[in-house]
């Protein structure tokens, strides 16, 4: 039933959508619209951070950056965070259900219904993981396209203090992307899903490749 749908968390959402949850005044309140998922994709330093900012404030999305996510895991102490931090350390990618449940968990206690999520699905794990939790994909997905070389000047000069912004690690994310993300790509490409935005160019001069995509949403 419907009702059964409800309580079985967001795995169903799409499904039950506004019909049993409007409230008294008849109004739809942005918590019970269908969520809208933007996965955005690209290498490590391809600026996938920088262009969610400015989504963010072009268009009222809320951004999820699985990273971030798991960094905040890391500070908050939680079980998994050693585990986390020895991953991000090394360049590798954390196991699906960890990162899912706190894109999951994020997304539910948030009162938006537009999300950009960052960084995510970085394996077709990851991606098959999600769409088994939440019982859908995302609506549309972006691809930073940038070379390597450029990538790693960018993470190498970024000096946020992160531990995995080195040589060794940026090495071993590139070979992760690589084999991982980029059957990703090919998936939602299949799909007609894929939007590939050149990611070489002033920040506005991407960004300007971006606003189409988003052009509905004005
Ligand atoms: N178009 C651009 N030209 C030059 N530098 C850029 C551009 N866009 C972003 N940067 C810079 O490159 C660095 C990496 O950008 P950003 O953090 O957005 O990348 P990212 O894709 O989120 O990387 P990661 O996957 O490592 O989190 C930042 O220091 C950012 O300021
Ligand atoms: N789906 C993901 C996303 C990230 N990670 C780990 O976090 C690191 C940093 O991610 P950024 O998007 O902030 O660059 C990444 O290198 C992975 O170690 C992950 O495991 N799964
Ligand atoms: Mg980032």
């Amino acid at each position: 039933s419907l009702l059964d749908q409800a309580a079985n968390g967001f795995k169903n959402w799409k499904a039950f959508s506004t019909e049993i949850l409007k409230p008294a005044g008849g109004g739809i309140s942005p918590k019970e619209r269908t969520p809208y998922i933007t996965f955005v994709l690209g290498g490590p330093g391809s600026g996938k951070g920088t262009q969610c900012a400015r989504i963010v404030e072009t268009f009222g999305f809320t951004h999820l950056s699985a990273g971030d996510l798991l960094r905040k895991e890391i500070s908050s102490n939680s079980e998994n965070g050693s585990t986390i931090l020895n991953t991000i350390k090394e360049g590798k990618i954390v196991p699906s259900e960890v990162t899912v449940k706190l894109i999951k968990r994020a997304i539910e206690s948030c009162e938006n219904y537009k999300f950009l999520i960052d960084g995510f699905p970085r394996s077709e794990e990851n991606r098959k993981t999600y769409e088994r939790v939440i019982g859908t994909g995302p609506d549309v997905v972006l691809f930073f396209d940038c070379p390597e070389e450029e990538m790693v000047k960018r993470v190498l000069s970024r000096n946020e203090g992160r531990v995995d912004d080195n040589i060794d690690t940026v090495k071993e994310r590139l070979k992760v992307f690589t084999t991982l993300n980029l059957p990703v790509i090919n998936y939602y490409t299949g799909k007609g899903k894929l939007y590939k935005i050149n990611a070489v160019g002033t920040e506005e001069e991407i960004f300007e490749q971006v606003l189409p995509v988003f052009a509905s949403w004005r």
